[in-house]
């Protein structure tokens, strides 16, 4: 590393828990609120043992974009334990975690959440990725040895794994898609990372932001909240509505891919995680993706090139990806195959419609 890149390293890394007052760089000048939670309807709930379990993904995917589910299959144990390690990650010292740091050019490691390039105020969280194995950074972390920290990551990833395909094949049939119409849908390993968010209690939640707007560049994430509220997902015509955790329930967001695999039918939600004053609130988001080498484009069964043109191009996860760091809530307009009708605001603090808005 270079003596400027290490600088902006070290800029760039601040122990959020030794902070008592909000500094000007983390207060965000107009966090819109949420409507009170009597005044709109919840997200939806849903029963994956329900035998109309298709019809209601199918429905919430259509109207929000983001559902609970419950009789999911993952073991509340589980559950349980991979918070605890969350937990026993985060609450190292600060320069240990900064021992396993993402390098400026890398996916997986301790740090800011990779889209803060992108927005003038500092967001107040930390982050830890996990793409691979998590023995390497793990020897980093705790030399002495992690205990069974590395063994809980791999069943987490495992079970959700297991999970993801199941809601994914549940999304895909109520588009009327079945097994056979997608060839990657068999392989057993599909891509995934693992995201653990740390939010810190913070001095002054109203005027800060612990992740800021935007969507998943996924086919779904599912995302483990600890029973502790912040997640927000934007409901066009309501505004921000807050996922209520519900113990034991898992909340599934809809990523950019099956908006590009459904073309448009379904639309990524826009999400952000909010802070507050006295908890420290942890979260776990499995980012469940395609192999990262197959073209992921509108489903021939959805488009006929006469009334239903494709809306987007193929693109494999890897390239998306690629884009979305370059372009952030622009990149679907990159893969786009529209007419360049699409109306951008820039991704400041204030905007509660980054995501790109197809006209016409
Ligand atoms: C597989 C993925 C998906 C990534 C990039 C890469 C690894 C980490 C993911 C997240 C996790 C936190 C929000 C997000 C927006 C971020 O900053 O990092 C996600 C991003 C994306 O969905 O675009
Ligand atoms: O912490 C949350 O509730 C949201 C996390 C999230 O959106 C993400 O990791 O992509
Ligand atoms: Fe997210």
């Amino acid at each position: 590393m270079s003596l400027q890149q290490q600088n902006v390293f070290r800029e760039k890394h601040v122990d959020l828990n030794s902070i008592k007052e909000l500094p000007d760089s983390y207060t965000w000048s107009s966090v819109d609120s949420c409507p009170s939670s009597n005044s709109s309807e919840p997200v939806p709930v849903i029963n994956l043992e329900d035998p109309n379990a298709m019809k209601h993904v199918g429905h919430a995917c259509k109207t929000w974009g983001v559902f609970q589910v419950t009789n999911h299959g993952i073991p509340t144990s589980l559950l349980n334990s991979m918070e605890a390690s969350g937990r026993k990650l985060f609450s190292l010292p600060f320069q240990q975690k900064l021992k396993a740091a993402r390098l400026p050019d890398g996916v997986s490691g301790y740090g800011v959440a990779r889209i803060s390039s992108f927005f003038p105020k500092l967001m107040w969280s930390e982050g830890f990725t996990l793409v691979d194995s998590p023995h390497h950074h793990a020897q980093k972390l705790w030399p002495q040895g992690s205990g069974n920290f590395c063994d809980v990551i791999e069943e987490y990833k495992k079970e959700m794994n297991k999970l993801a395909n199941k809601v994914m094949w549940l999304i895909l049939g109520s588009l009327g898609i079945k097994k056979e119409d997608i060839k990657w849908g068999e392989i057993k390993e599909a891509c995934a990372a693992l995201q653990l968010n740390s939010y810190p209690s913070c001095p002054d939640p109203d005027r800060a932001m612990g992740l800021a707007a935007h969507t998943d560049s996924t086919l779904l994430t599912i995302l483990h909240q600890n029973n502790t509220s912040g997640l927000q997902a934007h409901r066009e015509g309501v505004g921000w509505v807050t996922v209520e955790p519900i113990e034991g329930a898992l909340v599934v967001n809809i990523g950019d891919l099956v908006q590009i695999l459904s073309n448009g039918l379904y639309s990524s939600v826009l999400h952000r995680a909010m802070v507050n004053r006295t908890q420290h609130r942890l979260s776990i988001a499995y980012l469940y993706g395609p192999p990262s080498n197959v073209r992921i484009a509108p489903l021939s069964k959805l488009t006929d090139n006469v009334n239903i043109p494709p809306l987007y191009r193929a693109v494999t996860w890897s390239e998306y990806l690629g884009t979305k760091a370059k372009h952030f809530n622009k990149a679907l307009s990159f893969v786009s195959l529209c007419a360049p009708t699409s109306v951008f605001v820039d991704g400041n603090d204030n905007n509660k419609s980054n995501k790109s808005v197809l006209v016409g």
